[in-house]
């Protein structure tokens, strides 16, 4: 299969960067052998402030050093712990590696038993690095706007179990939709296997290029999700019992907020995968796809 985006490598790797599952302090003994694995080669293993203190392995730096000077970044965690890493990193522009210590992993592609091999793979040069496009949520306040990012996804959803949203949405400019019901979710296709896939959403293979809007419990026949190009602008408005959830990870209120505008990002998440990774294999083996 040709695909244009595999094409980057690492120019040097001298210092990585490590970040640890915020709730789990029994990870220490991966960190060691992620540290014995890369000190072979001569590299300097960066740990976070918050997560050398909750691994107990030393004192650790702050995440902001941590970036600046790095490589890459590994995320030692589930998918949560390596969206957050994305999100957090995104100014930085380091790519990222997964490496599997948490539920699901459905992103995380490195398992803890290979770790020191896929190690000596990544020194010669084994691995590709995918970059996973990345939403720029603008919340417009007061004439003024707060931009944050996102790596699955933004939900709209109603704020009080007892009442539906509404939410008007618009393209370019353009009114084109109105939603009652429990929300809404705007996908990236690496999204697409998230909250997109329970709502009833679209798989998007995760190098598509595309915005995805997928309703949640719509209150009519006639709605059904939407795979949009990237090259619009979307944007919504709503009242006040509607709140923004960012990657599941940050909440906004919309009583605050009175648009909510979103297009691709200028850069995307690059992900540093085994070159044995298949997609198609993980929607099976994860999400099991295709069984009867
Ligand atoms: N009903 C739902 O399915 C539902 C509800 C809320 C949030 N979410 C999703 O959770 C995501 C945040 O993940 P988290 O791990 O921080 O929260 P979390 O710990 O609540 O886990 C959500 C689950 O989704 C999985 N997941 C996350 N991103 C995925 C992806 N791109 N493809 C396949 N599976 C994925 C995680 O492994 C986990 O099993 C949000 O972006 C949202 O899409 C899903
Ligand atoms: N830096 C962070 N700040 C706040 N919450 C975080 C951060 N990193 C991870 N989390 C949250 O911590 C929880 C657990 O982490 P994570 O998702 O990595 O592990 P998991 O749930 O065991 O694995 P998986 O997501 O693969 O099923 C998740 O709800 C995630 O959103």
């Amino acid at each position: 299969m040709k695909i244009t985006n595999h094409t980057k490598k690492l120019t040097t790797i001298t210092t990585v960067g490590l970040v640890s599952k915020p709730n789990d302090g029994t990870l220490c003994g991966y960190v060691h052998e992620i540290e014995t694995a890369l000190n072979k080669h001569g590299v300097t293993l960066l740990i976070e402030k918050k997560s050398a203190q909750l691994l107990g392995c030393g004192e650790g730096i702050s995440f902001e050093h941590m970036c600046k000077a790095s490589d890459f970044l590994i995320s030692l965690g589930g998918d949560g712990t390596l969206i957050s890493l994305c999100r957090k990193s995104f100014k930085y522009h380091k790519p990222v590696l997964g490496i599997h210590a948490g539920q699901l992993g459905f992103l995380t592609d490195i398992q803890t038993d290979e770790i020191s091999d896929f190690i000596e793979e990544l020194f010669v040069g084994n691995y590709r690095i995918d970059t996973r496009m990345m939403l720029e949520v603008s919340l417009h306040v007061n004439g003024k706007v707060e931009k944050v990012v996102a790596f699955n996804d933004i939900v709209l959803s109603r704020s009080k179990i007892s009442h539906m949203s509404t939410i008007k949405a618009y393209v370019d400019g353009q009114l084109f939709n109105s939603y009652y019901g429990d929300g809404l979710i705007v996908s990236t296709p690496t999204g697409s296997t998230a909250y997109n896939l329970s709502a009833g959403g679209p798989v998007v293979y995760p190098l598509t290029e595309a915005l995805i809007i997928t309703p949640i419990c719509p209150h009519s026949l006639s709605q059904r999700p939407l795979v949009l190009p990237v090259d619009f602008e979307i944007a919504f408005e709503s009242d006040g019992d509607t709140v923004i959830v960012v990657d599941g990870q940050d909440t906004y209120t919309m009583n605050e907020i009175e648009r909510v505008s979103v297009r691709i990002a200028k850069q995307g998440a690059e992900l540093i995968h085994s070159l044995d990774r298949d997609y198609f294999e993980i929607l099976k083996k994860k999400l099991h796809w295709g069984h009867l």
